[in-house]
């Protein structure tokens, strides 16, 4: 699930103003080089409308760190599908829900390869994973083991049991908080329950608790961060030494290190128990690492996983599914809080369908209209992954314009979200809007793709929004909320902090009193 973020790639440059002024030199001389037009060069191909570039940066220099407000902007003036340089590399942006359905539905199959940066070559095996890896055979089979194994509806049905205890003790934890009078911490709590509840679904136990489990929380973030940043070595090969003297390549390997000594940790236990050693966990239930272990051990398959496989796949559901989940619950909130009125909606419905019942079932969640379209409004508006990310396997037309083969393609699910030619008052958080549309987030409504779609699209929708929705309605139902003292409905911070995923840049504060009334 590979997303795009400048703030790397700028890296060497903060860092180095140095080298801004040496860029600049350079960049002058091509300028004055390129004043001097060969004929031979001009290209009969139709090119997407562009904004004017510099000779090195190309359109680095007009990026800031939030690439997708930046895109946004320039989108404004060069319409929906628009041609950037990242140092010398085309890069297509795509920007409406037409253009969008172009490469995600018409031309699908022609996009279904992901870039192949350094960065997540160290950390998935070289591409042993399913987010990363080449379009292909190996890439099919292990999508759909994974659908099968672990996301279908019947699967993620039978993990209820651990979606229920999680969230019960997250009900706990926030009542001991607020009954000692203390602000609840919400972004770290949501990132805790949804590690917990995948962890225990793919491992069969939790890694999030103690010293180690802050640590491993702690080495996701930094997956999912420097996952995100592309660094300039990739767009400008011959200045692929920043790298090494701003320290990127050294802090990604040492991170990716540190994965792969828990990831072997996690093989190896699993290879004791099945050796029959006892260690805690969900005992009788099969989970996903042990059938990953099955495939390995069983060549009659058809696939060949070996040992880094099985890592790699790990950390791609767990990195992938941990911190979206848990970005949606803390945007979802910081709008409710931001929304008194909607927030009074949707307790009032909750709180209706569950009445006199403590524990919500998933059965419940169903007939929750207005919670399914608090999530809906919430994603639109910030969509936990902004940019998709795909490149061209072959020369192809779009809009009617050239696309070569090998050119990135980023998606912006950010701004097609607040495109005022899909969205009626684009900017406003009105869930109500969902009430009377048919509109879904399962990548066939391509005016709303927080997940993306066609063959790459997330196979975790399923797992994903059944955890969201149960801790939602917990939430809202056993808690009243208030901001804390001093901060309002207007300014509440919603600043985004850079990343592959788009979290609150400060964590999301609120004061919680229990509500037994209901
Ligand atoms: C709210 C939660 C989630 C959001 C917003 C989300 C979003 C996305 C997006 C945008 C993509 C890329 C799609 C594309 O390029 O078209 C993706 C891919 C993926 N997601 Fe999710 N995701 C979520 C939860 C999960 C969960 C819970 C899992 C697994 C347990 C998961 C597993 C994956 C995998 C394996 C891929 C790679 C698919 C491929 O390359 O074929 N996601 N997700």
């Amino acid at each position: 699930m590979l997303s795009f973020n400048q703030q790397q790639i700028l890296d060497g440059f903060r860092f180095h103003p140095f080298l801004l002024s040496l860029l600049g030199l350079l960049s002058l001389s091509f300028v004055a080089k390129r004043l001097y037009i060969n004929p031979s060069l001009i290209s009969t191909k139709k090119l997407p409308p562009s904004p004017p570039k510099l000779p090195v940066l190309g359109n680095l220099h007009q990026l800031s760190t939030l690439t997708h407000r930046s895109f946004q902007s320039l989108g404004a003036k060069h319409g929906p599908l628009m041609l950037l340089h990242f140092g010398n590399k085309p890069v297509i942006i795509v920007q409406s829900a037409d253009a969008a359905k172009e490469i995600m539905k018409t031309n699908d199959i022609v996009f279904a390869d992901k870039p192949h940066t350094r960065t997540a070559r160290r950390f998935f095996y070289e591409l042993r994973d399913i987010s990363v890896a080449p379009y292909g055979e190996y890439w099919r089979k292990l999508k759909s083991i994974c659908v099968l194994q672990l996301l279908s509806s019947k699967r993620v049905q039978s993990f209820g049991f651990i979606r229920e205890e999680e969230t019960s003790l997250l009900m706990e934890k926030i009542n001991k908080l607020s009954k000692n009078l203390e602000l609840v911490n919400l972004s770290e709590l949501f990132v805790s329950v949804t590690n917990d509840v995948i962890c225990r679904a793919v491992f069969g136990r939790k890694y999030g608790e103690g010293e180690g489990g802050k640590r491993f929380l702690m080495l996701l973030r930094k997956v999912v961060e420097y996952m995100g940043s592309v660094s300039i070595g990739e767009f400008v090969p011959w200045l692929s030494w920043i790298n090494y003297v701003t320290g990127f390549h050294r802090r990604v390997d040492k991170a990716a290190r540190e994965v792969d000594g828990f990831l072997e940790m996690v093989v190896q236990e699993h290879m004791l128990i099945n050796e029959g050693v006892r260690i805690s966990r969900d005992e009788s239930r099969e989970n996903f690492v042990d059938i990953l272990m099955n495939l390995y051990k069983d060549d009659k398959s058809g696939v060949s996983v070996d040992r880094d496989g099985i890592k790699a796949i790990i950390l791609d559901i767990i990195a992938g599914g941990t911190d979206t989940s848990a970005a949606t619950l803390e945007w979802t909130m910081s709008e409710l809080l931001r929304h008194p009125i909607a927030l009074k909606t949707l307790q009032n419905e909750v709180r209706e369908i569950t009445r006199g019942k403590n524990i919500i079932t998933e059965n419940d969640l169903v007939k929750m209209h207005y919670l399914r379209a608090v999530v809906k409004e919430t994603l639109r508006l910030h969509p936990p992954v902004p940019l998709l990310v795909r490149v061209a396997r072959e020369n192809i037309k779009v809009m009617g314009y050239d696309i070569s083969i090998g050119t990135m393609v980023l998606t912006n699910t950010w701004a097609i979200g607040r495109d005022p030619d899909s969205w009626n008052e684009p900017e406003k958080f009105m869930p109500e809007r969902f009430l009377t549309s048919s509109v879904d987030f399962k990548g066939l409504d391509f005016e709303l793709i927080p997940f993306g779609a066609g063959r790459r699209g997330c196979p975790g929708i399923v797992f994903a929004m059944v955890g969201v929705e149960l801790v939602l309605a917990n939430v809202v139902k056993k808690f009243e909320w208030e901001l804390p003292k001093g901060t309002t409905c207007e300014n509440l911070d919603m600043t985004e902090q850079p990343g592959f995923t788009t979290h609150m840049k400060n964590p999301l504060l609120a004061v919680a009193t229990p509500c037994y009334n209901f």
